[in-house]
């Protein structure tokens, strides 16, 4: 273990390079908590690009969210130099996040490098995203660099991770670095072996400019922040730039390297990475995966093509307090500018009132908007539970896409399509029982199994996304005891045997609560509503039933029972018709409000019933006193 050597790190620096053949784009790849983060932290402080006082742990974890929980969100890169013998090269890193739901993220910051350092945590060994991440940066041909961290663990076993890495890149254990991101241990080591394997950038400077968009940022004071890799020409500062989707001009205000601050440059060559200030408002302008040219003399073709990022879980998120409604529309407008990614539409709830569907790209990143407008927007939320997207065949032959339940069509209809994802899940051996169960309960189908050592075993599932979505993960850690990781990429859809559950308050549809769910487990989910509703809503005037439908096949019911009002209690004595009376007007009174069917339902049971964790069941009683 050596302490970080930053005197002798300090006279390998060099000025900045800009000749191709002196650069290295590279990023790290790494399962999620591997330590991607604070390797990236050594080697900013071990090129003296950070100075050890301004040094901060996860330094480029910006977001007040990624540092609280300890992750990364958007990618970012960074330009450090770096000297071997007497040659001075300029090393870009490109930090990427870790969690499936940001994989586009990851797999457009892999586009605009030569080479990936593949960490493996020495405790842990490969997991899921490891193998993603790994297969798509061979898909991208990157130069493969594997590093085993966190070496300064008692429990670490590099020696043992090494073989399994070398088993499934091929290539001899032994070239396996060994890390330690904590204590700077081999990171040195690491950086000169990235400007020995990684390939420099090729690239035309002849050529009319075509830069990568790889992130595209918000910043309240700059406007939009563009992150470009330059592959052919030169981008330079007040010229005209032209984004090749869209077609849309603009003036390059500003242009320069991260490092670890903005530093504006007089303009950016072949192969390298930096950043574009061009006024824009809004990320939008500024599509991730989209290239930029000049617009004088464009270039005729784009570089690879880009897709959208697809929203693939849905949630309607409403405000508590019904006038916060503009605010949360103001406030979903201003993340809109910094997330690409997420879509809205408004929608009104019978229940729940004035709100907004929104769709998002996985259940992390429905948590981190969720958490941020509360946070950075001060509003409180109510979210409905999370749904994925059904294509459903009409008898006409047309489809209609649904992303609201309660929108799903009534009457004969023909097939009803879900998304599918091919999951991997990664785990030691004695847990393959428990995965099985877990999986054949929530419909996957087993493709296939192999063994990557003696213990540990990858798995291989077509699931369906909605039984992914809701607590999957969350149970599979608890049958591995926390040892199963996950992996998932949607592959397209399938037919299933799939219908609406209706929950009806007095026989009036409580639109919050239609769920679609799997025929055999239709029932499960009307029981568990009606009996959840039942204990949450107070008892009213009157009897309230609660039922559970497919179409007008009522399959559950709970009644709460009424509570009889002792209109008697006010008459002492006195005649019998004067009672009597008084009954017949509480019996009509009974009736009336029946016939209306107005339940008085505390909002606080809507949101407990929709929650299905601990906080819920708090609410519940919460509720309930009420
Ligand atoms: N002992 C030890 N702990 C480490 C080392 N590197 C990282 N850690 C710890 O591992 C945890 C995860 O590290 P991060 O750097 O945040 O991991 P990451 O891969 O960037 O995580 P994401 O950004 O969420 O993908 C943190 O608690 C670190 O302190 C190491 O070399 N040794």
């Amino acid at each position: 273990m050596s302490p970080i050597p930053s005197a002798a790190a300090t006279s390998r620096i060099r000025p900045a390079a800009t000749a191709p053949e002196l650069l290295r784009n590279f990023c790290i790849i790494a399962h999620i908590d591997h330590g991607k983060s604070t390797l990236a932290d050594r080697m900013l402080q071990l090129t003296g690009v950070v100075d050890a006082r301004a040094m901060r742990a996860q330094y480029l974890d910006r977001m007040d969210i990624e540092r609280e929980r300890g992750i990364t969100i958007k990618s970012q890169a960074v330009r450090m130099p770096w000297g071997v013998g007497d040659q001075a090269y300029a090393l870009n890193m490109i930090d990427t996040p870790g969690h499936v739901d940001f994989t586009y993220e990851v797999s457009r910051s892999l586009a605009a490098c030569e080479g990936a350092v593949l960490l493996v945590d020495a405790a842990q060994g490969i997991e899921a995203q490891t193998l993603a991440n790994l297969y798509l940066a061979l898909e991208n041909d990157l130069t493969i660099i594997p590093v085993l961290n966190k070496i300064d663990l008692p429990a670490a076993q590099p020696e043992k991770y090494a073989e399994e890495l070398a088993g499934l890149i091929g290539g001899d254990p032994a070239d396996c670095l060994k890390v330690s991101g904590k204590t700077g241990e081999g990171v040195e080591a690491l950086l000169d072996r990235i400007v020995e394997l990684v390939p420099a950038p090729v690239g035309d400077a002849d050529k009319p400019a075509r830069a990568m968009i790889f992130d595209s940022v918000y910043d309240t004071y700059r406007g939009v922040v563009t992150y470009v890799r330059v592959v052919d020409g030169n981008l330079n500062p007040r010229e005209r730039i032209a984004m090749m989707s869209t077609k849309a001009t603009h003036e390059l205000l500003e242009i320069g390297v991260i490092s670890p601050e903005p530093v504006p440059t007089q303009g950016l060559g072949v192969g390298e990475v930096g950043y574009l200030i061009t006024g824009v408002k809004d990320v939008r302008q500024s599509k991730v995966g989209d290239t930029v040219t000049n617009a004088g003399k464009p270039a005729a073709d784009a570089l690879g093509g880009y897709s959208d990022p697809k929203p693939m879980v849905f949630s309607g998120l409403y405000p508590i307090d019904g006038s916060d409604y503009p605010a949360l529309r103001d406030a979903l407008d201003k993340l809109k500018l910094n997330d690409a990614a997420l879509n809205y539409e408004p929608e009104t709830s019978v229940a729940l009132g004035f709100g907004f569907r929104v769709g998002f790209l996985g259940l992390l990143h429905l948590e981190i908007v969720r958490e941020r407008l509360e946070r950075e927007f001060d509003l409180d939320l109510i979210s409905t539970a999370p749904n994925v997207v059904y294509d459903v065949d009409l008898e006409d032959r047309t489809t209609v896409r649904v992303t609201n339940p309660s929108e799903f069509p009534g009457g004969k209809i023909g097939a009803v399509h879900e998304p599918i994802v091919k999951a991997t899940i990664l785990a030691p051996s004695e847990f393959i029982g428990a995965i099985m169960e877990l999986c054949q309960g929530k419909r996957g189908d087993l493709q296939g199994m192999d063994y990557l050592s003696e213990e540990r075993v990858e798995m291989r599932y077509i699931l369906p996304m909605a039984e992914i979505v809701f607590d999957f993960f969350d149970q599979l850690k608890s049958r591995t005891r926390g040892y199963a990781s996950l992996d998932y990429e949607p592959i397209g859809e399938q037919v299933a045997d799939l219908v609406k559950v209706d929950i009806l308050l007095q026989g009036e549809t409580v639109d919050a609560f239609s769920a679609i769910v799997h025929k055999d487990k239709a029932y499960a989910y009307g029981v568990m509503m009606a009996t959840k509703l039942k204990d949450l809503i107070p008892r009213q005037q009157f009897e309230v039933p609660i039922q559970a439908a497919i179409g007008s096949r009522i399959i559950a019911r709970e009644t709460i029972r009424a509570i009889r009002k002792d209109v008697l209690a006010k008459c002492y004595g006195g005649d019998i018709t004067r009672k009597r009376k008084l009954l017949e007007k509480q019996k009509e009174g009974k009736k009336r409000m029946k016939t209306i069917g107005r339940v008085d339902v505390p909002q606080e049971a809507f949101i407990a019933a929709l929650s299905s964790d601990a906080a819920g069941s708090k609410d519940a009683k919460d509720a309930k006193k009420k």
